[in-house]
């Protein structure tokens, strides 16, 4: 389990984590969002070890990073900055790391293996692409068999082939007992990915949520109907539970129905001979009830509104 309490980095003036509080659980993919400079990738940093805290403290297995004596068989970890000699071949790069340890040879070609790496093995890491080094990156985090991994943007420079096989290697990483904690400001990858969400902005802890709950705090589900009777079907549906709304930006015959399902919205409409001109039902996409969670705490917006954007 990492756990981080009052965790709080200042950098001169300027507190960009500000006392944060969570817990990451095994046997579960945990998704660490949050919008670009709220603070995701200095909090791993702190829970690595590599910044120190202002104030507060992390462990990772009830202790802290550094006191791990074989850090890479408790913590594999995947941070943005590509730290690996670039004269270096990939199987040398792991190589190197494996002896300090004194993890097998084996081990190394199993996860050269496990990344798709084996048949570049021998090539100079100066040649590999983003994607490459991503999985470079991450058989590095894989060489000690940890139980926890934490992976900063991971599916960064991966093509689609690459995002789906991260995806699948998180998840079963989970269901072997691991404690997976991973970086994105991708809300739509997360939703396919991460049981759990911790999400900061601006350095300070927004959610540490259910993907599901997530979703329906930020309204869940819904159906959108279309008819010229709408206020007919609005007396027909009312009831203890039952919100019906209007669209915003549309006219009086597009309904927002949420405490219901499309089947009981057509079937009460074709009982009272209420012609149906669309009955859909809908999610909130993860996307926007990110968008509405982080929209006070967003650094860098971009002047167009983001329409279209979905899960
Ligand atoms: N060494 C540093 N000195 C001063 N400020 C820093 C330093 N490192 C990070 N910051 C600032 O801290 C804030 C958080 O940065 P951080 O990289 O942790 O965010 P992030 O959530 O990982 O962002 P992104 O999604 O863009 O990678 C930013 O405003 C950044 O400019």
């Amino acid at each position: 389990m990492i756990r981080a309490s009052g965790l709080t980095k200042r950098y001169g003036d300027t507190t960009v984590v500000h006392g944060l509080d969570f817990a990451v659980h095994p046997g579960t993919v945990t998704g660490f969002l949050g919008p670009n400079g709220a603070g995701k990738s200095t909090t791993m940093r702190m829970l690595l070890g590599l910044d120190a805290p202002t104030r507060g403290r992390s462990t990772i297995g009830g202790r802290d990073y550094t006191t791990h004596p074989a850090p890479l068989t408790e913590v594999g970890a995947l941070l943005e900055a590509r730290s690996v000699h670039p004269a270096r071949t990939a199987f040398h790069h792991l190589m190197a790391l494996a002896h300090t340890h004194g993890i097998p040879r084996g081990r190394v070609e199993r996860v050269l293996d496990m990344v798709g790496l084996t048949g570049a093995a021998h090539r100079r890491v100066k040649g590999f692409s983003l994607g490459m080094g991503q999985r470079l990156g991450i058989a590095a985090a894989l060489l000690g068999d940890p139980a926890t991994l934490i992976l900063d943007e991971p599916v960064n420079g991966l093509d689609p082939e690459g995002v789906l096989w991260i995806r699948t290697l998180l998840t079963s990483l989970a269901a072997e007992g691991r404690t997976v904690l991973v970086s994105s400001h991708l809300m739509s990858e997360m939703a396919l990915t991460a049981d759990h969400l911790v999400v900061i902005g601006r350095g300070r802890l927004l959610a540490d949520t259910t993907v599901d709950a997530l979703i329906r705090d930020a309204g869940g589900a819904f159906v959108k109907v279309v008819t010229p009777q709408a206020d007919t079907l609005r007396t027909l549906l009312a009831g203890p539970g039952m919100e019906i709304g209007t669209d915003a930006g549309t006219g009086p015959d597009h309904l927002v129905v949420r405490g219901t399902d499309a089947a009981h919205i057509g079937r009460t409409a074709a009982a009272h001979g209420i012609p149906l001109l669309e009955l859909t039902p809908q999610q909130v996409s993860l996307e926007q009830a990110f968008m509405d969670l982080t929209q006070e705490s967003v650094d860098h917006r971009t002047t167009a509104p983001l329409t279209g954007a979905s899960a």
